[in-house]
């Protein structure tokens, strides 16, 4: 079996709407609730967040709190490439999906000769840059930063010089390369972008499997395009944000939107993605249980977690 090791990253600073830091406790309750040994099994390391920026005021319209998620990315960036390094198998618990930059900077900085692809399972596509994002929420953004894109040609928003300054600084986390090329990205449910980002889904043609074609194909024949379309990378990510079920389950989380996948959907699809044996990373994000009643996100979330993990542990 493969060493895994748990991360905990309780940022919230990338996302809109406050309480994502919650997220990580609020699997642990679940679990404890449901009385499972997943915590026990794992010891977790934690890694520093940058909230305390909440607390100062935004002075980055287009980039909201930048000067933390550099921080954050940074953090993250370093511990993922240690574990990596030490062949361990991180599977990342994290708030906003901003740090999601800063796991595939890691995963690439311990094995930059790799191809590295991504399977990114989400109602958003979280392409957007400082030039083009409509929120200024950087959770909107990961994508953009490991492949080093600013998206010019959809330019909206003027950025101020210090917020370029970030940015510049972001996409240099970890080597001044891209770490991924857009066109090793698998979107599944992807369903609610701008279009700045479906220029560059175009552009670049980025492969979404919508939730009706998940539904069409069945999950195991999704699962197995998905890892065909990525046939050519020598290692996998896979980053799931809770938001890519749909809303009628996600109530806690920051950015809901219908037409998403069902729990069971969900947890096949991660179940049978794991099993690949070039995937070395596994992400779960953006759970908010402010947003939410009696922790049923969080419930639904562990529940994916667990079996996710089982599917890998029983693989290996
Ligand atoms: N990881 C997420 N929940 N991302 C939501 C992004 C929503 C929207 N595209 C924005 O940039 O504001
Ligand atoms: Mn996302």
């Amino acid at each position: 079996m493969r060493k895994i090791k748990l991360v905990e990253v309780r940022s919230e600073i990338a996302a809109g709407t406050r309480g994502a830091s919650l997220g990580v406790d609020a699997l642990k309750i679940a679990s404890l609730d449901k009385k499972s040994n997943f915590f026990t099994q794992f010891d977790p390391i934690n890694v520093p967040d940058a909230n305390n920026f909440l607390w100062k005021g935004n002075k980055h319209p287009h980039a909201k709190y930048i000067d933390g998620v550099y921080q954050v990315l940074k953090n993250v960036y370093s511990t993922i490439e240690s574990l990596r390094l030490e062949k361990k198998f991180p599977i990342v618990l994290a708030g906003d999906h901003s740090t999601a930059a800063g796991t595939i900077m890691g995963i690439k900085a311990a094995h930059p000769e790799k191809r590295l692809g991504v399977i990114w399972i989400d109602a958003h596509a979280d392409l957007h840059t400082p030039y083009t994002t409509p929120s200024g929420n950087m959770h909107g953004m990961p994508l953009a930063m490991v492949a080093q894109l600013d998206n010019l040609e959809c330019k909206v928003n003027q950025p101020l010089a210090e917020t370029l300054s970030y940015w510049e600084k972001i996409k240099k986390i970890g080597g001044d390369s891209p770490k991924i090329d857009p066109r090793d990205v698998v979107f599944i449910s992807v369903r609610d972008t701008e279009e700045p980002e479906d220029f560059l889904i175009k552009k670049y043609g980025i492969k979404n499997f919508s939730t009706a074609e998940v539904r069409q194909l069945g999950i195991s024949k999704v699962a197995q395009e998905a890892l065909q379309t990525l046939k050519d990378c020598d290692q996998l990510y896979i980053s799931f944000d809770v938001d890519s079920l749909d809303s009628s389950i996600s109530v806690g989380t920051g950015t809901p939107v219908p037409n998403g996948l069902t729990v069971e959907e969900a947890i096949q699809l991660n179940a049978e993605l794991i099993k690949d044996k070039r995937v070395c990373c596994w992400e779960i994000v953006e759970v908010n249980p402010t947003l939410d009643t009696e922790n049923t996100m969080a419930e639904i979330a562990f529940d994916v977690l667990e079996i996710t993990t089982k599917s890998l542990v029983d693989n290996f």
